[in-house]
């Protein structure tokens, strides 16, 4: 039956692993497109659509809520593993499921919980809701809230935990995890990683780096689509004590037994809440197919050298500044007066990128489908729009 309920998958190899090379004709990116905006939404794998097609008319349409029992209920876990080998977890540690914000609340709450230590310590650069989740935690504990930069985090015996991004949103930065876990650990706090822009990216060692907690999004370099569900990693040792503060019924121990009160599942299943968005779960696994054979390794580098490429053309024009450092993901920013009528403009001459408040330009580079001419039009495009 759970053939049935997981269509074959047909998907064409993504890339040949000897040499990392652009597959483009695998995304459906209209004609004409510079798709520079993958670090905020991925880019459809064309064959996402047939999929959902079928979960709609196969398994939702004849198969009914018979589909519960045959794949849907355990897809939370199968895709976690899935996104487990691209971040570096084994299997058993990673679950999908709510958003990031809500991950993100899971993570730390699981994490001061019992705590005697006063602090949380937050990257103050971070995306918004990071801090905002992390702001809700502190006043539902009483912990104290403590913005620092990952540079001079200052961590004493007071911190419970600190929450970072590996890779910086507005900026493309790429954290130093090895060090800052280690940081973290020296002083006995803990450690919650922001994997949103960093996930599809390099390879990522959560396991290797004895990580506490990991969360990420789906929906950028992963290409899960809009608003696909998020994950969160807790380590195999954690689990046992991991508290969710959200006790949904998806996360007991026995969900069908429809018990009175709440007694966690032994595992990760226990990171679970409440009933999963299949429709958008089973279009993020069915984009995960093109991640199957791909060398993280390699496609590391391929970002690095689109990044080059980019910067070295953009870092001739004047009036602009990059500000993404060496160390980076796939993006660069680029500080520019004007950021948002700029990107207007390049955005009508089909080149798509974003923009953050208040002067910076940002450009994603997935290796999947952007080209080294894409970069280098991209960049030619610029100096058109800012001369
Ligand atoms: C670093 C980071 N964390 C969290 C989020 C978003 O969280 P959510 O998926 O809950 O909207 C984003 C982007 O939207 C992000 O860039
Ligand atoms: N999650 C988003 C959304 O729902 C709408 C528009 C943009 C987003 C983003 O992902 C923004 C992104 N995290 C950023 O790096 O700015």
């Amino acid at each position: 039956m759970a053939g049935e309920a997981h269509p074959t998958r047909g998907v064409p190899r993504a890339v040949d692993c000897q040499e990392l090379r652009v597959k483009r004709e695998l995304f459906d990116i209209p004609e004409g497109v510079i798709y520079l905006d993958g670090n905020s939404l991925g880019a459809p794998p064309a064959h996402v659509a047939e999929r959902v097609h079928q979960v709609i008319t196969h398994q939702w349409g004849t198969r009914l809520i018979r589909s519960w029992s045959e794949g849907w209920w355990e897809a939370p876990q199968r895709i976690g593993d899935r996104i487990g080998r691209l971040i570096g977890a084994a299997a058993g540690q990673v679950v999908v499921g709510d958003s990031t914000s809500v991950n993100v609340f899971k993570a730390l709450m699981g994490a001061v919980k019992g705590t005697d230590r006063t602090e949380i310590v937050c990257d103050e650069s971070t995306f918004p809701t990071d801090g905002y989740i992390a702001q809700s935690v502190a006043s539902l504990t009483g912990l104290k809230i403590r913005a620092a930069h990952p540079s001079s985090l200052d961590l004493t015996s007071d911190t419970a935990v600190v929450l970072i991004n590996h890779v910086d949103y507005r900026t493309g930065a790429l954290n130093d995890m090895k060090a800052l876990t280690e940081q973290a650990h020296d002083v006995g706090a803990q450690v919650v990683w922001d994997l949103c822009h960093s996930a599809g990216v390099l390879p990522i060692e959560l396991d290797a780096l004895n990580v506490d907690f990991a969360i990420g999004c789906t929906y950028k370099f992963l290409n899960g689509g809009p608003g696909s569900p998020a994950f969160i990693y807790v380590p195999k040792h954690r689990q046992a004590t991991f508290e969710n503060p959200l006790s949904g019924w998806n996360g007991h121990r026995e969900p069908f037994a429809m018990e009175q009160s709440y007694e966690p599942d032994p595992g990760i299943v226990r990171a679970r809440v409440g009933t999963p968005d299949i429709l958008s779960m089973l279009a993020l696994d069915a984009a995960l197919d093109v991640w199957d054979d791909i060398d993280l390794a390699e496609l590391q580098r391929r970002g690095l050298k689109l990044t080059a490429l980019f910067r070295e053309h953009v870092e001739k024009l004047t009036g602009l500044e990059v500000i993404t450092p060496e160390a980076r993901g796939n993006q660069i920013s680029v500080r520019c007066p004007d950021a948002k009528a700029v990107m207007d403009r390049l955005i009508e001459k089909g080149v798509i990128g974003d923009h953050r408040p208040p002067d910076i330009l940002r450009f994603g580079f997935a290796p999947l489908y952007v080209t080294d001419e894409d970069a280098i039009r991209a960049a030619e495009v610029l100096a058109e729009v800012t001369r």
